[in-house]
């Protein structure tokens, strides 16, 4: 599934009108499939629909229509000026004998449910004067909101905060980058031809059906030698600030994925857990002998973080990159060598490498992967919601994961799970994707159980659950296509 920006949206609207599908079919499927979310999210209760001019309100105008024959009471505040198919669904509602009231008089009542028509693609800036007032009164008003197609005055503020949002055709930038103005998401298929949804030059959505094939098999002859060997390397000892169950935690993410056999050089004095693993304690940065097939570096590695990733190079393994491994001199080294490596940043240090603040990486995450993953030639994942995978020209965006993982130690178990993957033969992108995936389905399986409270270590544990999900195709994609 594709990510659609609202530009490419238009062009795949555009396209299908040239080829003589009628627009307004496309309305009426998208009216029509939001007034089905309105009655499996609101039933009878009575709708107030505020209707902008252009062809978002046009959705409403064809949804309240619906609603209407379904014997929901309905009103309609819509602005003037309809064109086209919007001015079609405008005439289609008024023979139903419904009067239009203007948008300045817009007013609601307790017990009412707020559509939301005003803008979707079409807003292109800042909304402002009437629509800004608009807004910030339904934001107070303390009802229900169904967004149609986007939050109107999305990717800018101010926008709607929605209960719920039906997608149209295919998700937007919006709808993953500000999830949290979405409310419950739904996605309806409108009738766009299909191929006009295919756009390989689009960022991927991680969903499961795309992730599934990509799950390692365990065949019956499997042993511990046979199904990825994980090396860890970190740990820190010396003035200044300690992680040192990081390394641990890699090791348990690495476990939990389903590695066969777990290295963990780490240095001497520091405890040996977990029980599982093989230890190589060292008195500083080193590579130990060790026959795996897979490194994570840098978890807790503080100012050895650099030294650790530079000697682990000698092993011209895939590695994972994380925390103080990610440093411009050690990017540089690998890509010299030509070893695959996947880099774990959060946005601070994604920051760090691209020189900007982590409110500017934070603020385009596609484009801050993708601009990290051409500076380096490495996977990256940049992590935060939602992580972003990108590779060369390719860029995935991760559904899973929820502020319960906003807990240390969880990107240490993200970069152990990852390293399992690429020690199992994932190629770099596909084990940051799946792993990503896996990580924050198994931080939403534990926040529906736990809430906020979580530990790292726990979230190592669920993974075995995680993967069980998608196995037996039972991984929400907390995305609800109608
Ligand atoms: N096309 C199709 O086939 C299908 C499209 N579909 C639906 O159409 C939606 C896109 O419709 P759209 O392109 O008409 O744009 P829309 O979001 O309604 O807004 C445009 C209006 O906003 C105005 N405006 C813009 N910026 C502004 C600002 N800053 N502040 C204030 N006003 C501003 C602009 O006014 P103008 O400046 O042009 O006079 C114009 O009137 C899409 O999200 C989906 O819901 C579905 O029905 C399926 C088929
Ligand atoms: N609000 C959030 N929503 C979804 N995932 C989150 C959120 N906050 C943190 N995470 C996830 O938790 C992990 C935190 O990693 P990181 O910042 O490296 O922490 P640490 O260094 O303590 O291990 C990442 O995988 C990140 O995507
Ligand atoms: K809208």
């Amino acid at each position: 599934m594709r990510l659609f920006t609202p530009e490419a949206m238009r062009e795949a609207d555009r396209k299908a009108a040239e080829m003589g599908y009628p627009s307004l079919l496309l309305m009426e499927w998208a009216g029509m499939k939001a007034a089905r979310v309105y009655r499996e999210l609101f039933g009878h209760r009575p709708a107030v629909v505020l209707a902008g001019k252009g062809n978002n309100g046009g959705d409403g105008l064809v949804l309240a229509r619906h609603l209407l024959l379904e014997g929901v009471a309905v009103r309609v505040y819509a602005a003037e000026g309809q064109e086209g198919d919007a001015l079609l669904a405008r005439g289609a509602l008024e023979a139903h004998g419904l009067d239009l009231r203007p948008l300045e008089e817009a007013a609601w009542g307790p017990g009412e449910v707020l559509v939301d028509a005003l803008f979707g693609t079409g807003l292109r800036g800042p909304l402002e004067g009437l629509y800004a007032g608009l807004v910030d009164r339904v934001n107070a008003s303390g009802l229900p909101v169904l967004s149609l197609d986007l939050p109107s005055g999305l990717p800018f503020s101010p926008h709607v905060r929605a209960t719920a949002t039906v997608a149209f055709a295919a998700l937007k930038t919006p709808h993953l980058l500000v999830r949290e103005a979405c409310g419950r998401l739904f996605l309806a298929e409108i009738g766009l031809p299909r191929h006009l949804l295919e756009r390989e030059d689009l960022p991927e959505v991680a969903t499961p059906e795309a992730l599934l094939p990509l799950l390692p098999r365990r065949p019956l002859t499997a042993h511990k030698g046979s199904v990825g060997r994980v090396g860890v390397l970190g740990g820190f000892r010396g003035e200044g600030l300690r992680y040192a169950g990081a390394p641990v935690l890699a090791a348990l993410g690495a476990y939990r994925m389903g590695a066969g056999l777990v290295h963990l050089a780490v240095p001497e004095g520091t405890p040996l857990e977990p029980l599982e693993a093989v230890f190589h304690p060292v008195p500083g940065p080193t590579l130990p002998a060790m026959r795996v097939e897979a490194l994570a570096v840098g978890m807790g590695g503080g100012p050895w973080g650099r030294e650790w990733a530079l000697k682990a190079l000698e092993a011209q393994l895939p590695t994972v990159l994380d925390a103080d491994a990610l440093h411009p001199e050690v990017l540089e080294a690998y890509r010299r060598a030509g070893v695959r490596a996947v880099l774990t940043p959060h946005a601070g240090e994604a920051g760090r490498l691209l020189g900007k603040s982590p409110e500017e990486i934070a603020q385009d995450p596609l484009a801050s992967a993708r601009a990290l993953a051409e500076a380096t030639g490495q996977a990256v994942v940049l992590k935060g919601n939602p992580t972003v995978v990108a590779e060369g020209g390719r860029l995935s965006v991760n559904p899973t994961g929820n502020p319960a993982l906003a807990t240390g130690g969880t990107g240490d178990v993200l970069a152990g799970a990852i390293a399992a993957l690429l020690a199992a033969g994932l190629a770099p992108f596909e084990a940051a994707r799946l792993g990503v995936y896996l990580h924050g389905l198994a931080g939403d399986l534990l926040a529906e159980e736990k809430g906020v409270g979580l530990l790292a270590r726990e979230v190592a544990e669920a993974l075995p659950r995680a993967r069980e999900a998608l196995a037996r195709n039972q991984a929400p994609l907390s995305l609800t296509r109608m």
